[in-house]
């Protein structure tokens, strides 16, 4: 099931900025290349992560999940000046690609991909003061991550997790684990009290989380 119907997301589509000849481009060439290409922010929810991105102004944005770098495309476009986005991908197969896509863009230098697993990469790291995380990776490990993040990001800073809706299962009678896993992150995050949190009805479900 998809959260909101065609003609809504028809009407939102057109009526949001265009998406970017460059990234109509990565989005193409995701689709014809690569297996499972629907796992890519896409059009709408890209103009979303750049818009909020571009309302923070953000100096240092991690994600977790690079895929075939689209959305860390959109979320550059907010960066601050001298800004950086970090992003993690644990499959080196997806390397050659990224670097491609990331090189046809005018933020290549503000973006470092990570290779490997991102538990292990964000634990080695010396990330603080994030002001944006975006978490879509292996999703049984959302909870794990915003866990391992939460006091890296400034006060104020914005945390984003995505699919949380899945498909709408969370509000249906699914029993599944993969459905019961999203269904207790959501809410877990909804009784943290060092957050303020809602959940925004984009594509699969983005869940916007605000440090106090
Ligand atoms: C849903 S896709 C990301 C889509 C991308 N953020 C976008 O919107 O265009 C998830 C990606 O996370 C990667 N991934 C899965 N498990 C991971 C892990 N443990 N550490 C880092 N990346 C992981 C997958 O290989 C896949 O490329």
């Amino acid at each position: 099931m998809e959260i909101l119907d065609d003609k809504l997301q028809s009407y939102l589509d057109v009526h949001c900025d265009p998406e970017p000849e460059g990234l109509q481009k990565i989005n193409r060439d995701t689709y014809v290349k690569v297996l499972k290409p629907h796992m890519l922010s896409g059009h709408y929810q890209g103009r979303v992560l750049s818009m909020l991105s571009k309302m923070m102004q953000p100096k240092l944005i991690l994600e977790i999940g690079t895929f075939t770098g689209y959305s860390a495309i959109c979320l550059a476009e907010g960066l601050a000046e001298g800004g950086i986005l970090h992003t993690i991908e644990v499959n080196r197969e997806m390397e050659e690609m990224i670097s491609s896509h990331l090189k046809s863009t005018n933020v290549e230098n503000k973006i470092k991909v990570h290779y490997g697993p991102a538990e292990q990469i964000i634990a080695d790291s010396d990330y603080k003061n994030i002001d944006i995380v975006f978490i879509d990776a292996d999703k049984q490990n959302n909870f794990t991550y915003f866990q391992l993040i939460i006091d890296k990001v400034r006060s104020g800073g914005l945390i984003i997790i995505d699919n949380v809706l899945w498909k709408g299962k969370v509000f249906g009678d699914a029993k599944d684990t993969d459905t019961e896993r999203v269904r207790k992150l959501n809410e877990q995050i909804s009784v943290d009290e060092r957050v303020e949190k809602l959940i925004l009805p984009v594509r699969d479900g983005l869940l916007l989380i605000r440090k106090k």
